[in-house]
């Protein structure tokens, strides 16, 4: 379970969060979405921990982050842009991180399966292409049997098998009541797998609905149709 209580953030004058208060249970999937620059990313970030904010708590499964760093096992990150060494070849990356981890922990290899990872791992970092890459991200986000899951553009640059495979992935986790979060542009990526959508408007939460509830509301079949409703009600 995640909770972020009144949290802000300013980078220099700039308001990038602004009192954000919102409550993600297990076995929800939540989209997290809303324009670009609107806090997305460092809302993510706070609750990684890779951006401290100002004001407010955060509490993973009941537990105040600040100054904790433990509490990350329990959580799979699929940045946006994965940044990994370079020179390094696709197996000492996956090596290292799993040494790093813990060689202990109990591993899933169901997406390192399905993406062939096996036929990659002499392969360097730099010479992979942008879909290969994410591939990497996911089999390291899923890895290590996480109970959250926080994934960020995710199908970004996947081809539409590999996007499929993940979504598959993602929906067989939230079976297993695990907490996945997503933010996409790609709204109609996640009309099937998505429980709760969270639209943030200028560093604040606009409104946080199921998925259900946002569609009978606005009387709209897609999420992509009733946030374009909201929006130009707003706008009129
Ligand atoms: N480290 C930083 N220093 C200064 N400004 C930053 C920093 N990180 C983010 N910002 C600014 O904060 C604002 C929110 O950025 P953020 O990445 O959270 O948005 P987002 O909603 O994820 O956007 P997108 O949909 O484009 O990914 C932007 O104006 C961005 O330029």
């Amino acid at each position: 379970m995640i909770r972020v209580e009144a949290v802000s953030k300013k980078f220099g004058k700039l308001q990038v969060l602004q009192q954000v208060d919102l409550t993600c249970n297990s076995g929800e999937c939540i989209a997290l979405i809303g324009p670009n620059g609107c806090g997305k990313t460092t809302l993510i970030k706070s609750i990684l921990n890779m951006v401290i904010p100002d004001s407010g708590r955060i509490l993973v499964n009941e537990k105040d982050i600040s100054g904790d760093y433990l509490y990350r096992s329990n959580i799979g990150y699929m940045p946006q842009i994965g940044r990994y060494p370079e020179n390094m070849n696709v197996g000492q990356v996956i090596e290292t991180i799993q040494t790093l981890r813990g060689a202990d922990k109990a591993v899933d290899t169901d997406l390192y399966d399905a993406y062939q990872m096996s036929q990659l791992l002499s392969k360097r970092m730099n010479t992979l292409s942008g879909g290969t890459r994410q591939k990497v991200s996911a089999v390291l986000a899923f890895m290590f049997n996480p109970g959250i899951l926080i994934l960020d553009e995710p199908t970004a640059g996947l081809d539409p098998l590999a996007a499929e495979i993940l979504k598959e992935k993602i929906m067989a986790e939230m079976q297993r009541k695990k907490l996945v979060m997503i933010t996409s542009h790609l709204l109609s990526e996640l009309e099937d797998i998505v429980s709760e959508v969270v639209f943030m408007q200028d560093g604040s939460v606009a409104f946080h609905k199921s998925n259900a509830a946002l569609k009978a509301d606005t009387g709209k079949d897609s999420i992509a149709k009733a946030i374009s409703h909201i929006l130009r009600e707003q706008a009129s």
